[in-house]
């Protein structure tokens, strides 16, 4: 319950001024129609027994019809006001929510981020957010609506009628609707929880069969997986079914505990009114007052059969959150210049362990790279090449000993000097937007058209690029259209793009026949004349091209 406090907190925080406001209209709601109900039945019941008693016509009709017609007016104006308040400021704080959440899914360690699955954070950043909007609106907010309402129907109750049947009205209502709504929280938390794991499942299956769809067609599975979406709708299905019918239940023993505490506050009337403590108008008043009572605690039921998927929901999104990204950013360092008498890239010492590994993959590793130096890193698959160079993207930190860039510990370089002086290619690299300018733009925010076909030409792309209709030819999204090969080049110019200092490339020719390969490597030296170049490398064509090879053994 505690993440569903916590949830609540950071709603009501960024939006307070808001929901106050709506937690009262929600309150003006529940008491207006309480009190529009007590005074019809008073208005009846008095008129009535003032025609009996012959003097009908001193009766004053005009003021209680008045105050029907306001309470009437006033309920369904705060009702719109609450829902506008309430829903906006919740959706306002989700929006919030969801952007603290996607910044902290980004600012997760590079290891961390690397092992999530994309379909599994794109349900945390939708579904799991969406889920959350009940706690304010279907739990919190009719909940503190709903205690307040008891409380002042019970004095206001207790002033125009009789203690005894204000406490009977209000005591039996409290217990009776308390009990029932524990129940239907407790009985719905399994259901209501499963559906929502059927949900996730649902969604995350569902991704995988249209991402993996070639794959399941030649291994023969694509009849499983569809089973298995299906599976998991059907699962979501009952589930949903369950959790509908607790409701409706529920629903049943809160009209079954209305009548019983109405049915019983009529009979206390009149036994108060055949001991003339309370007039008969009076008595109507409270056995009206108790049926509107029933009104107080729909919406909760409705929050209390959805509690396991938002209890859920909860826990992951805390899970999630950066833990104080209210705190001010620590202002980074001054850039400081890069030394030109110095190594391009400098490792000493260093020692590193996969989390979660029993060894380290590398221990004693020491490199050093001059400015303009062409190094091929080699050994067998596994020995740790490409960790070298996301160690020297700065992507993961070292166990121990040092790493300098230019001369400067890049754990101190700003991200923003440090991601403007180091480019790194690794060997998967994933294409975005559905074009070729798109899909170089990611890496530069001023893209010369220019820049962008020199870059081209230098991966022996132009001519596919021409072929396909230019720069800006509409491509299937993510470079799905493209071959292997080309979608490689395409990564490769978008680093080039960068025009970076230190270019570290992971097999950056792999898949590309010899001649291309050649082509490929000169072109990469011609666009960038001076830059230091370090790669990881199984290819003859690579270890050719470098001016040293580092071999890791
Ligand atoms: N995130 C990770 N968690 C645990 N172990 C990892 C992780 N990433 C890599 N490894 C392991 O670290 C070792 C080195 O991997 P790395 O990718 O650096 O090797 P490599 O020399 O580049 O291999 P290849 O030539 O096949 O690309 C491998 O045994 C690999 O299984």
């Amino acid at each position: 319950m505690s993440h569903i406090f916590h949830v609540m907190l950071l709603i009501w925080r960024a939006q307070r001024a808001a929901l106050i406001r709506g937690t009262v209209l929600a309150v003006a709601v529940l008491v207006a129609g309480v009190a529009l109900l007590g005074l019809s039945g008073w208005f009846i019941t008095a008129a009535g027994a003032a025609g009996l008693a012959g003097i009908g016509i001193a009766f004053n009709v005009f003021q209680p019809s008045a105050g029907v017609r306001f309470l009437a007016l006033a309920r369904t104006a705060a009702r719109y006001g609450e829902r506008l308040l309430t829903h906006d400021a919740t959706l306002k704080s989700l929006t919030d929510i969801r952007v603290r959440l996607l910044r902290g899914v980004l600012g997760l360690p590079f290891q961390r981020l690397a092992r999530l699955r994309g379909a599994e954070t794109m349900n945390r950043l939708v579904a799991d957010v969406d889920a959350l909007d009940g706690i304010s609106l279907r739990l919190f907010i009719p909940a503190i609506a709903a205690a307040t309402t008891y409380l002042g129907s019970f004095l206001v109750l207790w002033w125009l009628t009789d203690l005894v049947l204000a406490v009977w009205i209000v005591a039996s209502f409290t217990l009776g609707t308390g009990l029932v709504l524990l129940w239907t929280g407790r009985h719905a938390l399994a259901p209501s929880r499963r559906a929502e794991k059927a949900l996730q499942a649902f969604r995350i299956r569902l991704i995988d069969l249209l991402r993996a769809r070639d794959d399941l067609v030649v291994y023969g599975r694509l009849p499983d997986q569809t089973a298995a979406v299906g599976a998991a709708e059907t699962r979501l299905r009952e589930n949903l079914g369950a959790v509908d019918r607790l409701e409706r239940r529920a629903g049943l023993m809160l009209a079954l505990t209305t009548t019983i505490s109405a049915g019983i506050a009529l009979w206390l009337g009149g036994a108060l009114v055949a001991r003339e403590s309370i007039s008969p108008a009076q008595a109507a008043l409270g056995f009206f007052a108790a049926l509107a009572l029933s009104e107080t605690v729909q919406p909760v039921r409705r929050g209390l059969a959805d509690l396991g998927r938002m209890l859920d929901a909860a826990r992951r999104v805390r899970r999630l959150l950066p833990e104080n990204d209210a705190a001010p950013v620590a202002a980074s360092p001054a850039a400081s210049p890069p030394r030109p008498e110095t190594a391009a890239l400098e490792m000493s010492n260093i020692a590193y362990r996969h989390p979660g590994a029993e060894n380290p993959v590398i221990e004693g590793f020491a490199l050093s790279v001059a400015p303009g130096e062409k190094v091929a890193l080699t050994g067998v698959s596994g020995r740790g090449k490409s960790t070298v160079l996301a160690l020297a993207a700065g992507l993961i930190q070292p166990d121990r000993g040092q790493i300098l860039v230019s001369g400067r510990p890049l754990r101190d370089l700003p991200e923003s000097q440090l991601r403007a002086e180091v480019t790194y290619l690794p060997q998967r690299s994933m294409l975005l937007g559905t074009s070729f300018f798109d899909m170089l733009a990611l890496g530069t925010t001023e893209l010369d058209e220019r820049d962008a076909l020199a870059a081209l030409e230098a991966v022996a792309l132009s001519s596919t690029v021409a072929g396909r209709g230019g720069l800006h030819a509409k491509l299937s999204e993510n470079g799905a259209g493209l071959s292997g090969g080309e979608q490689r080049r395409l990564a490769l110019a978008r680093a080039l793009l960068r025009h970076p200092q230190l270019l570290l490339l992971d097999e950056p020719t792999e898949g590309l026949d010899r001649p291309t390969a050649i082509r490929v490597l000169a072109g990469i030296r011609d666009f960038l004349p001076r830059a230091t170049l370090l790669i990881a490398s199984h290819r003859k064509a690579e270890r050719d091209w470098a001016d040293r090879l580092i071999r890791m053994v």
